[in-house]
């Protein structure tokens, strides 16, 4: 198999920690499998509190995923380990693009989307989810009122204000920026939320990165639209 790799051609593989669980790594796998970027990976069942284990504390000191470990050179943070891939492997243009100001867009995305995105779905579903699964106990009507709201209006910018006039998150040709966004819109699944009713802008971009990125867009979305499909005939 011919080796993507700018440098070394002896190295072996890297290893990506992952459960696609998790919306930064499956934003990786999906990068790395387009990318045809080489990589062994491991599963870490969130689940199953393997992130918990002194064996995993090992590969990650904040025992989170994604982890790569490239040759001995370990790295967490998605989008460090998305640089990092960059520099180290060949990749389309496209997904980080080298002409600065192109670049840059891809980078205000980056790093708007922790706070502006993320932090809001992610609670959302905590609350909806993660911790009514966890506790065995219903959903806090009031903490979901107050996540619920935040939530929709980062759906919101993400529909009105990135996604305007638009067909990317960051102009005309799909980027990493795309992926960090569609999985963690996905994430609301978890929560049995519909984030495309009322939001046209989102529902096209969603299957224009469905329809540029599959199969491997629908590979790492199949551990979470089985529990979602799950949940779904929970509720009928
Ligand atoms: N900012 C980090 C976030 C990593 C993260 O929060 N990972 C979650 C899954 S999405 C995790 O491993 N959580 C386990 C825990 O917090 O116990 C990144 O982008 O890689």
């Amino acid at each position: 198999m011919a080796t993507n790799r700018l440098f070394s051609s002896a190295a072996k593989p890297l290893k990506l920690y992952l459960d696609t669980l998790s919306q930064p790594c499956r934003a990786l796998e999906i990068f790395m499998k387009i990318n045809k970027i080489p990589y062994e990976p491991v599963t870490i069942n969130l689940g199953k509190s393997e992130h918990h284990s002194e064996e995993f504390a090992k590969v990650s000191r904040f025992r989170k995923v994604p982890v790569i470990d490239d040759n001995g050179f370990r790295l967490t943070e998605s989008i460090a380990i998305f640089r990092y891939l960059c520099r180290q492997y060949k990749v389309e243009d496209k997904w980080y693009p080298k002409d600065t100001r192109k670049q840059a867009a891809v980078d205000e995305y980056l790093e708007w989307q922790h706070i502006g995105l993320r932090l809001h779905c992610g609670l959302y579903v905590w609350a909806m989810f993660f911790t009514p699964n966890i506790t065995g106990e219903p959903p806090n009507p009031e903490l979901v009122k107050e996540r619920e709201e935040k939530m929709k209006n980062a759906l919101d910018e993400l529909n009105g204000i990135w996604l305007k006039n638009k067909p990317y998150v960051v102009g005309d040709e799909i980027s990493f920026a795309d992926l960090v966004a569609a999985t963690e819109v996905e994430e609301l699944k978890l929560a049995g939320y519909d984030p495309k009713a009322d939001r046209l802008a989102l529902a096209n971009w969603i299957e224009r990165v469905k329809k540029d990125t599959n199969p491997f867009y629908d590979i790492s979305h199949t551990k979470i639209n089985k529990i979602a499909a799950k949940l779904a005939t929970r509720k009928a």
